[in-house]
C-alpha cells in the first residue's frame, strides 16, 4: 500500500507502508544514523513520539528478537526505511522486520530515499510529520498534527511501579530514577554487582531517602527537558544527598537543577559513531548518541568542569561537579546500540559509590 510521510511545509516523501497499517501517525521526526541496532532504537523509551528515520539502508537483514530490546515494546511513534529485508538470516531464528511491527501495531514506511529525507531535515531542522497512507485528507493530517504533544511523555514510558534487580542482600544499592529506562543502563550496574531498585519519575524527595541508596541514576528519556521541572526537587535531592550519575535526560535535568539551561539542537544527535574528548583522560571516545537538546552550562561552571565534548559540533557532552560524586552524561555509554567505549563512566560511578559508602561506614 502507498504511503507517505508529510511535512507541514508541504513537501512529501512517498514510499510503502509496512506494520501496522491501519491508521496514520504523527511526531516529530529524527533520523539515526547507526549501521545496525534498529530494534534496540526503536524500544528505547526517548524515541516515545518520534517518528525515526533509519539512515542504514539494509533493516530487517538479521531479524527482531525479544531479548535485544531496551524495553517491554517499541516507543517510536513509527520508522521509515530504505529497503525492508523481508526475508530475516539469522542463526538464531528471527521474526521478520515487518512481522515484529504488526506484532506491536506500529506502523512503517519503506522504499523511501531516506538519503534525501536526511538531507531535508539537516536543512530544516527537527521537524514534525503525518506518516499514513497517500490519500490521506489535508483534514485528517491536520488532526493528526495537532495531537502532537510531547510535553507529558516522561509521565507516559516511566515505570508504573517500582521493582527491583540484581543482588538481593547487603551489596551496593542503586536506584535509577526512570525518565525512560533503557534495560541496558540497568544491565551495567547489575553487571557491576549493585542491587538496583528502579523507581517512578514521580518519586518525591522524602521517597528517595527511604530507599536509601548509595547511589542515584537518573535516567535518559522523551521529551523537552524544560517541561519537566516538576521533577527537578527530587533531581536536586539526589545530586545534594548521593553519589549519583545523570544519562542523557538525566544530565539535562541536572544541568536545569543546577541553574543551566538547556536548547534545542538543529537536529540532534542521533547514532552510533559520535567523537567525544574526555577532558580528563585526554581519550577520545566513540558514543552512542540520541538527544534532540543540550545544555548551555556557563551558569554551572563554577561548581562543575565540563567532562566531555562532542567533538562534531564543540557542544557539551557531560559534567562532573568540583567536590561532590556527580557526574553527567550527554551520550549513552551503556551504548544499547552503539560501541563499549565508555563503560568505563560506570566503573567511576561504582567507584564513587563505593567511596561514598566507606566514609559514611566509618
Ligand atoms: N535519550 C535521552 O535521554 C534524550 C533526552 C531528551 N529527550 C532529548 O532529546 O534531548
Amino acid at each position: 500500500m502507498k504511503g507517505a510521510l508529510f511535512f507541514e511545509d508541504g513537501t512529501i516523501f512517498e514510499g510503502r507502508l509496512i506494520g501496522d497499517i491501519t491508521r496514520g501517525v504523527a511526531g516529530e521526526v529524527v533520523f539515526n544514523t547507526a549501521m545496525t541496532g534498529y530494534q534496540e532504537i526503536l524500544t528505547d523509551p526517548s524515541y516515545f513520539g518520534q517518528i525515526v528515520v533509519l539512515t542504514y539502508p539494509l533493516i530487517g537483514n538479521y531479524g527482531t528478537f525479544a531479548d535485544a530490546a531496551e524495553s517491554l515494546f517499541p516507543w517510536a511513534e513509527a520508522v521509515v526505511i530504505k529497503h525492508d529485508a523481508p526475508i530475516p538470516s539469522h542463526f538464531g531464528g528471527a521474526e521478520s522486520f515487518d512481522a515484529y511491527l504488526k506484532r506491536y501495531h506500529k506502523c512503517g514506511l519503506a522504499d523511501v530515499d531516506t538519503r534525501a529525507l536526511t538531507l531535508y531535515i539537516r536543512q530544516r531542522g527537527t521537524q514534525h510529520a503525518v506518516l499514513g497512507p497517500i490519500e490521506m485528507t489535508q483534514e485528517q493530517r491536520e488532526a493528526l498534527f495537532a495531537g502532537i504533544d510531547l510535553s507529558q511523555s516522561v509521565y507516559q514510558v516511566t515505570t508504573p511501579q517500582a521493582y527491583s534487580l540484581g543482588h538481593d542482600g547487603d551489596g551496593l544499592h542503586v536506584v535509577v530514577i526512570d525518565y525512560g529506562a533503557k534495560n541496558s543502563i540497568m544491565a551495567q550496574l547489575v553487571k557491576r554487582n549493585m542491587r538496583v531498585s528502579v523507581l517512578p519519575c514521580t518519586i518525591t524527595p522524602e521517597e528517595l531517602a527511604h530507599y536509601a541508596p548509595d547511589g542515584v541514576v537518573l535516567s535518559n528519556g522523551p521529551g523537552d527537558p524544560s517541561d519537566f521541572t516538576d521533577l527537578l526537587p527530587t533531581v536536586r535531592y539526589a545530586i545534594d544527598h548521593y553519589p549519583t550519575l545523570g544519562i542523557c535526560l538525566g544530565h539535562q535535568l541536572i544541568g536545569l537543577a543546577e541553574g543551566a539551561p538547556t536548547y534545542p539542537l538543529k537536529f540532534g544527535h542521533h547514532g552510533a559513531n559520535h567523537p567525544l574528548l574526555d577532558h580528563v583522560t585526554g581519550k577520545v571516545l566513540i558514543t552512542s548518541q540520541n538527544h534532540g537538546y543540550a545544555v548551555d552550562p556557563a551558569p554551572l561552571l563554577d561548581r562543575y568542569h565540563i567532562r566531555l565534548t562532542n567533538l562534531h559540533d564543540q557542544t557539551v557532552e557531560g559534567f562532573q561537579h568540583k567536590e561532590k560524586p556527580v557526574l553527567t552524561v550527554q551520550h549513552h555509554p551503556e551504548a544499547g546500540p552503539g560501541p563499549w567505549d565508555s563503560h568505563y563512566l560506570f566503573d567511576e560511578f561504582l567507584d564513587t559509590v563505593i567511596q561514598r559508602k566507606g566514609l559514611t561506614n566509618a
